[in-house]
C-alpha cells in the first residue's frame, strides 16, 4: 500500500511531507533531532500531530483540517507494525507465543495462530528457538523473533527504527540480509544512521534536517547526486552550495567553484558543486599558474580512510597518502590550499 504523510508539530518545529510508494522501502536519514522518530511515531499512532494528514492507500489514519473534525485511527487498528532497536519480546511468553500473539489478537484460532507463528519463525531461521523464553536468546536471535512477530500480523506498512543498531557487529550482517529478503515488495520506512542499510535495504531515501525533508529520491540518485550537505557527507562527497553563473557555483561567502554541468543552469539558480575528496589536491602554497579551483582553508581533523588519510577542513575534505601528510607536515590548525580541477566537479540544480 502507498503511504502519504504530512505531519506538523509547531512546538517541535517539525513540518514533514513525504510518501512511500507501494511495495518500496524508504530510508529516513538525518542528524539527531531532525524529526525521524517524530514521523515514525506519528505514522504508528503513538503521537498525534497538531496538523496534517496520514493515509495508507485511500484510508485516512489521521487527518486534521484546522477545525475539530480530525479522524484518528488507534495504533492497533492501523495495520502498521513497528520494529524497534531492541526486540522488546514479551518475557513471560515463549518465542512461539510471542509470534502467535498478533494473529491471536486479530481473532485467529489458537492452533492456526501457532502454525502461522511456526511458519514465520522458520522463514527467519529461528524455528529452533520456538519453545525458548526470550531471556534465553542472544540479541541477534531476539531480533529475528521480533521480525517474525512483526510480519505475522500481516502489516500493510512496516516501520523499522534503527533495527540493527543494538546488535553486535557479528550478528548485524545476517539480520541485514534477512531484512533484505523479507522487505522485498513490502511498504516500509526504515530509520537508520548507517549508509550500508540505506544502500542494501532501501529503494528510496529521504533526508531530514531540522524538521524538514531536504531531499528525497531513489537511493542511487541521492548518493551519487546529493543536493543536501547531509546526504553528501554520508555519500563521502564534498558539496558546495550557492548560485549558478554558467557552470560556476558561487557561495554566500564569495567562494567560486567551477565544474561541468549536464544541463545548462539559469543564471542565479540554486545549485551545488559536488566532488570527491580523492579529486582534491592539498598544498601548503597555491600552485603557480594553475587553472584549478583554489580554496584556502585550515585543517580541522585528520582521519584514517582506507590506505589514505582524509584531511578535513571546515567545509571540504581531501584524501591524501600518509606520505603526503608527513611531507606537508599536516596537523589540525595547519593552513592549506585545496585545489580541484573543474573536470572533476559536477554542477547541478539543488
Ligand atoms: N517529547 C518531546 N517533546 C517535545 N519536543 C520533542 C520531543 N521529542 C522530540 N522533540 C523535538 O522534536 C524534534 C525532532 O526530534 P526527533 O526525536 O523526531 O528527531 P530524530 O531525527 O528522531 O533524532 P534522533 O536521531 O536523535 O533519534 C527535535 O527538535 C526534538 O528536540
Amino acid at each position: 500500500m502507498k503511504l502519504e504523510a504530512r505531519v506538523g508539530f509547531p512546538d517541535r518545529d517539525v513540518d514533514l511531507d513525504l510518501a512511500v510508494a507501494a511495495g518500496r522501502t524508504l530510508a529516513l536519514l538525518g542528524p539527531n533531532g531532525a524529526g525521524k522518530s517524530t514521523l515514525l511515531a506519528s505514522v504508528a499512532g503513538l503521537l498525534r500531530p497538531a496538523a496534517g494528514r496520514i493515509t495508507l492507500d485511500d484510508r485516512a489514519l489521521y487527518s486534521h483540517n484546522g477545525s475539530d473534525d480530525a479522524s484518528w485511527v488507534p495504533p492497533h487498528a492501523r495495520g502498521v507494525a513497528l520494529l524497534a532497536q531492541e526486540a522488546r519480546l514479551f518475557p513471560h511468553l515463549s518465542v512461539l507465543d510471542n509470534v502467535a500473539f498478533g494473529p491471536r489478537s486479530a481473532g485467529m484460532p489458537r492452533g492456526r495462530a501457532r502454525e502461522v507463528a511456526h511458519d514465520w519463525l522458520t522463514q527467519v531461521d529461528a524455528g529452533e528457538f520456538a519453545e525458548r523464553r526470550p531471556s534465553a536468546l542472544s540479541g541477534g536471535q531476539a531480533q529475528r523473533v521480533a521480525i517474525a512477530r512483526a510480519l505475522a500480523t500481516e502489516p500493510h506498512l512496516l516501520l523499522l527504527d534503527e533495527p540493527l543498531s543494538a546488535l553486535d557487529v557479528d550478528s548485524a550482517p545476517a539480520i541485514r540480509q534477512l531484512l533484505r529478503r523479507v522487505l522485498e515488495g513490502r511498504t516500509t520506512i526504515l530509520v537508520t544512521h548507517d549508509i550500508l542499510d540505506a544502500v542494501l535495504l532501501a529503494d528510496d531515501v529521504a533526508v531530514l534536517e531540522a524538521g524538514r525533508v531536504v531531499e528525497q529520491g531513489p537511493t542511487a540518485r541521492v548518493l551519487t547526486r546529493p543536493t543536501s550537505r547531509f546526504a553528501a557527507r554520508i555519500a563521502g562527497l564534498n558539496l558546495v552550495r550557492g548560485t549558478a553563473h554558467g557552470t560556476t557555483v558561487t557561495t554566500s561567502t564569495g567562494l567560486h567553484v567551477e565544474g561541468l554541468s549536464d544541463d545548462p543552469l539559469p543564471d542565479g539558480a540554486a545549485a551545488v558543486a559536488v566532488f570527491s575528496p580523492s579529486a582534491v589536491g592539498v598544498y601548503r602554497q597555491a600552485p603557480a599558474g594553475s587553472p584549478r579551483n583554489v580554496v584556502h582553508a585550515r585543517v580541522t581533523e585528520l582521519e584514517p580512510h582506507g590506505h589514505q588519510v582524509r584531511v578535513h577542513t571546515a567545509h571540504l575534505s581531501a584524501d591524501v597518502t600518509p606520505a603526503a601528510v608527513a611531507e606537508l607536515d599536516l596537523a589540525p590548525g595547519a593552513e592549506v590550499v585545496l585545489t580541484v580541477k573543474a573536470s572533476e566537479v559536477a554542477v547541478y540544480a539543488a
